[in-house]
């Protein structure tokens, strides 16, 4: 069977998965997944990790074999085979470091109920998140509820925008508290999973066995669980289970991309219920911290990429660029390193803007450069006319120079794009005024205060 015919057929299939897994599970699980063999008795899957490929296998099989038997081809059975990064057929697959990816999957947390509960990604520890003022608090927190003293706070509920690190720490949470508590039932799973187990309960006629094994937990985490709002009944079930766990004293941590009272369609008395605890919020990344998580999966990288030589400025320039989460900030460095790597060549500023244009366009905070002209003139005690102008008394065009250098770090614009905004003037000026500054910066203390003093005042 050619490539297109495999692909034609897995198409179909995917397209049913698609409805039958729902959207979060169909990009998780479904869409990284690649056809690479086909026949009669067996359809072969490509799976970016060892962990990708036991979930899918004990978890979809059947589906999988069902959408395709529904599109033309039944097959006995489906296997599922590593092809790490780098391999042709799932080289957009997305891929964590290596020594991780191999090692085994956790097992589901909830012992001896692996259906219900979530694995855990063996990526997401304390030792590995990396903690900042934004976040401080949100980690001091899940350090607290993790090490398992008396509950002092119920629930613990974690909130924050799209990737910043909420799954994270509930991952470490989960790992560290049944570390230190083997005896422990400790339930991790999605809000969406609690609501498919919940139906799935009502359908099968298990609700009982559902609420036995649900209030029989000693801690109980729910990831997501705005997802629950407007749906009524599952709503209605959540709150007993919560009820009644908290009632027996037991633990449970909850989160959502807001806060409780901020979280449209959740009925009144869940958002109390669930505001009755410790409300943190992770904050969005400052620059240190984007920097610091940047310097940490650059080294948990190396062991992908052993001759891995990756400059100071390239890491800072990603993390003054890449504001919007920490997940696009992980991609932009993982595809950089790829890159880098089947290039064989060292990763540059001028590589990492040609390698991430699209990310760094849509990560553009749309500063302009005439903000950054009006900024150092101000500070410099400048008109902004001279700053544009064609003076060159050192006192004009030593800021000139400064707000060139910050137009290239702090836009996504072109040098002669720039030129363009400085009076007219040719890109190779520009280009001498950048390089001036950056070799300044490093013996002029005066000048890399002053670039550090605005690149913070025009970020803020
Ligand atoms: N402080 C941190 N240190 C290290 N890695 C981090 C940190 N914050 C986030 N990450 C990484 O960023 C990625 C996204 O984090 P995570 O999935 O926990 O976000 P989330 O807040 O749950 O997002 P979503 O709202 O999409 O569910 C993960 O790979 C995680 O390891």
């Amino acid at each position: 069977m050619t490539d297109d015919m495999l692909q034609d057929i897995w198409g179909q299939a995917r397209a049913e998965l698609q409805k039958s897994v729902g959207a979060n599970n169909y990009t998780t699980w479904i869409e990284p997944l690649r056809l690479t063999r086909l026949d009669d008795s067996e359809a072969g899957f490509a799976t970016p990790t060892r962990f990708m490929s036991n979930w899918v296998s004990r978890h979809y099989s059947d589906t999988i074999r069902t959408e395709l038997a529904r599109a033309g081809q039944a097959v006995e059975r489906v296997t599922f085979e590593v092809q790490p990064a780098g391999s042709p057929k799932v080289a957009t697959a997305p891929e964590a470091p290596a020594a991780e990816a191999d090692a085994p999957a956790s097992p589901a947390v909830l012992r001896g109920e692996d259906d219900l509960a979530a694995p855990l990604d063996n990526r997401f520890t304390f030792n590995n998140f990396i903690v900042g003022k934004p976040n401080e608090l949100a980690h001091a927190a899940a350090r607290r509820v993790a090490e398992g003293g008396p509950v002092t706070f119920n629930p613990l509920f974690l909130y924050g925008g799209v990737g910043l690190g909420k799954t994270h720490l509930m991952h470490a949470i989960a790992r560290e508290y049944q570390a230190s508590h083997p005896e422990a039932r400790v339930l991790y799973l999605s809000a969406e999973q609690f609501m498919y187990r919940f139906v799935q309960a009502l359908r099968e006629r298990t609700i009982m066995d559902f609420k036995e094994l649900f209030r029989t937990v000693s801690v109980l985490m729910v990831d997501d669980v705005q997802f629950i709002a407007g749906k009524d009944s599952t709503q209605e079930e959540f709150f007993h289970t919560f009820n009644a766990l908290v009632d027996q004293g037991k633990q449970i941590i909850i989160s959502a991309d807001r806060a409780p009272g901020e979280i449209k369609d959740l009925e009144e008395r869940i958002k109390s219920r669930l505001s009755c605890g410790l409300i943190v919020d992770l904050h969005p990344t400052d620059y240190e911290l984007r920097l610091g998580i940047l310097q940490a999966k650059t080294e948990a990288f190396r062991v992908m990429y052993p001759n891995l030589e990756i400059a100071p400025e390239v890491l800072e320039f990603l993390a003054r660029r890449i504001t919007s989460n920490v997940r696009v900030l992980e991609g932009a460095l993982q595809r950089l390193l790829a890159h880098a790597s089947l290039l064989g060549c060292k990763i540059t500023l001028d590589l990492t803007q040609s390698c991430l244009g699209d990310i760094l366009r849509s990560s553009d905070r749309k500063l302009t450069i005439e903000e950054i002209q009006r900024k150092v003139a101000e500070h410099y005690n400048i008109r902004l006319a001279d700053l544009v102008g064609p003076k060159r008394v050192r006192t004009v065009a030593r800021p000139r120079q400064v707000a060139m250098y910050l137009a290239k770090q702090l836009t996504a614009r072109s040098l002669p794009e720039i030129g363009r905004r400085f009076g007219g003037r040719d890109h190779t000026t520009i280009m001498h005024g950048v390089r001036k500054i950056e070799e300044l910066k490093s013996d002029d203390r005066q000048i890399a205060e002053d670039v550090e003093l605005l690149r913070r005042l025009l970020e803020a």
